[in-house]
């Protein structure tokens, strides 16, 4: 696929809109994440080439992919954005490579707070967008798994939505895919595309990581990615992995299994289209009685 294929608007859509004759082709890194913060990074610079050596024109990283996931460990591997080496390095390889990067997670120090933050550059190297956890993962399953991130992260307060060669897309993280209705309102914003960094644990990701990105993709009749870090039995999370892909009929058309990898897939965007007008729900929902909006 050329880069060019991209910027060929379907005729029998409206300039401006979302939706393109052949799509792009997006990467999902699905990484193994240690100890040292330096390496990581430099696992994830040479997945960026790789990716783009595949063709990609979006390559997505996981969800804390510079540090281990852990509140213990945030306030230790926590940088600035954009200034810290990760940003530095992330614009660097976009620019390199000529792609888009949906930066995965860092723990981003701003002030005396810290964010669980993705930050998304385009070919050029430039930040684009920055989305802050909206929902921290707070969560007690008896025996099972207890996580508390707002022991040591603050929520951010914001949707982010990013445009993509004139395409729109939504980012959540992780335990924002459980909330409906932040995703009903970047579907409402003209998102064709949701992508999830995010690392299930061992307990809900076989119970619902799949369930809540089909869940998703079907309410919102949109693509929606999840991407996980690999699976490492000997870190203290244990992710689940299965980074996904998932089209606006509700099919995983796509997935890994634990292991470290990467999915690429030519996303087409007119499928969005295609699914909404012929379940046309966007137009049958009763605002007189109910309704979601954004306050932020
Ligand atoms: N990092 C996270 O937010 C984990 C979310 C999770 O595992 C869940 O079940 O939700």
């Amino acid at each position: 696929m050329s880069d060019t294929s991209i910027d060929a608007v379907h005729p029998r859509f409206a300039k401006n809109t979302m939706f393109y004759n052949k799509g792009f082709r997006i990467a999902l890194v699905q990484m193994t994440v240690g100890m040292d913060k330096s390496k990581n990074v430099a696992q994830a610079v040479k997945e960026i080439h790789k990716a783009k050596e595949g063709g990609a024109h979006i390559v997505a990283l996981p969800e804390c992919f510079n540090s281990p996931y852990g509140t213990k460990y945030f306030n230790e591997y926590a940088e600035e954005v954009p200034c810290g080496e990760t940003s530095l390095a992330l614009s660097k390889a976009a620019a390199e490579a000529q792609v888009f990067v949906v930066g995965g997670t860092v723990p981003e120090r701003f002030g005396n707070k810290l964010y669980n933050t993705c930050t998304v550059w385009d070919n050029k190297g430039t930040l684009i967008a920055q989305h802050r956890k909206v929902h921290l993962f707070d969560i007690d399953i008896p025996n099972k798994i207890t996580f508390k991130e707002s022991e040591v992260l603050s929520p951010g307060d914001k949707l982010t939505v990013f445009e993509f060669n004139g395409a729109k897309i939504g980012l959540g993280i992780c335990y924002d895919l459980r909330f409906a209705e932040m995703a009903h309102i970047m579907a409402k914003e003209g998102c064709g595309l949701l992508i999830y960094p995010g690392a299930f644990n061992m307990t809900t990701g076989p119970k619902h990581w799949e369930l809540l990105g089909r869940g998703r993709a079907t309410d919102q009749q949109l693509w929606v990615a999840l991407v996980s870090p690999a699976r490492d039995t000997t870190a203290g999370y244990v992710a689940w992995g299965h980074s996904t892909l998932v089209d606006p009929w509700g099919e995983v058309v796509a997935k890994l299994d634990e292991k470290p990898g990467t999915l690429i897939y030519d996303i087409d965007l007119s499928i969005v289209e295609e699914v909404r007008s012929s379940i046309p729900i966007r137009l049958q929902r009763r605002t007189d009685i109910y309704d979601t909006v954004r306050k932020n």
